[in-house]
């Protein structure tokens, strides 16, 4: 399947049946992601819409994804929210994983607020922080999996994206400013780059050591897809990573000859518990923290001029 081939008229047409004129044309767009969805829990006038009766959405597999987009004002700035996305290692074609940010521009997003959960690369950033994107490295784009690669579904829309501005310097800046006036210090949220990876497996620590080498601060396995769709829609963007976890990298290895080697000796050698990243912990700190990344992120849709 090709962009020109996706179904954006019929679409944008279901949407209009069943969203008030009020609120058909949002200015801002959320995407929530694992565990995120109670980000969009203040809008008010809300107006639910499943995926499954959207054409061309698809319904993410995955728990914490809520499959609904929501249509409502954080005050009175009309926001549609995404509650839940698609990714790659869904067994989901790139094309239909974009679809959702192309049909938000359609209907007059300008400006685009991507979160997402991660884990972290940098021992200077902890669990629980909240990390404004200033760049991505995106994995498969290097190794021939780029989102965009395909015909050229239209001519309005450059053949060869510049990404070096891929994070909106003012949307930034808007958040930082949120951030002081709603009492948070500012040391407590981070700047990063994010690396994409297609998942679903966790990183071994040579994947994450090497993420890391190449100069990512967190990894997840979504938003890059989104980010460039959004991109070449010429939206804004502003994209936050909650810190869920540690990606494990250990520099050295348990060396299990030595270990064996000492039981040959006739020493008692403990077998440590290996630590390993699970879903339900990404969910537990996304509802940990949710409400802060929610109060800053109403602040900021407040802020667009
Ligand atoms: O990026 P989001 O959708 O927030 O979710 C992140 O958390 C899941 C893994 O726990 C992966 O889907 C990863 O990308
Ligand atoms: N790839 C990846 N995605 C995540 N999403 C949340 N935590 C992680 C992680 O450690 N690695």
């Amino acid at each position: 399947m090709t962009d020109a081939q996706l179904p954006f008229a019929a679409a944008l047409e279901s949407l209009a049946k069943c969203v008030p004129q009020n609120l058909i044309r949002p200015k801002v767009g959320i995407i929530c992601g694992s565990g995120l969805s109670t980000l969009a829990a203040s809008l008010t006038d809300t107006v639910y819409v499943p995926y499954g009766e959207i054409p061309g959405f698809l319904i993410s597999t995955v728990d914490g994804h809520k499959n609904s987009l929501v249509f409502g004002l954080c005050g009175d700035v009309p926001v549609v929210a995404m509650l839940g996305r698609f990714h790659a290692y869904e067994g989901y074609p790139f094309q239909k994983i974009m679809f959702p940010v192309r049909v938000m521009a359609r209907l007059g997003v300008k400006n685009l607020i991507v979160t997402n959960a991660s884990g972290s690369l940098n021992p200077n950033i902890p669990v629980g922080t909240i990390v404004v994107l200033h760049d991505h490295l995106g994995i498969p784009n290097l190794s021939g999996f780029n989102p965009l690669l395909g015909p050229q579904h239209d001519k309005k829309i450059p053949r060869f994206l510049p990404t070096s501005n891929a994070y909106s310097t003012s949307l930034r800046r808007l958040f930082f400013h949120a951030v002081h006036e709603l009492g948070f210090n500012l040391d407590d949220f981070a700047e990063g780059t994010y690396a994409w990876v297609s998942g679903p497996t966790y990183e071994s620590p040579a994947e994450g050591r090497f993420i890391r080498a190449a100069g990512a601060d967190v990894v997840g396995m979504s938003t890059v897809p989104e980010v460039l769709a959004a991109k070449e829609e010429g939206l804004e963007v502003i994209a936050l990573s909650l810190v869920t976890n540690f990606v494990i990298i250990p520099d050295t290895y348990r060396s299990i000859k030595a270990e064996v080697k000492a039981q040959l000796e006739g020493k008692i050698v403990e077998d440590p518990l290996q630590p390993v990243v699970s879903h339900q912990e990404v969910l537990e700190i996304g509802l940990k923290k949710a409400e802060i990344m929610r109060a800053i992120v109403e602040r900021v849709v407040q802020k667009i001029p």
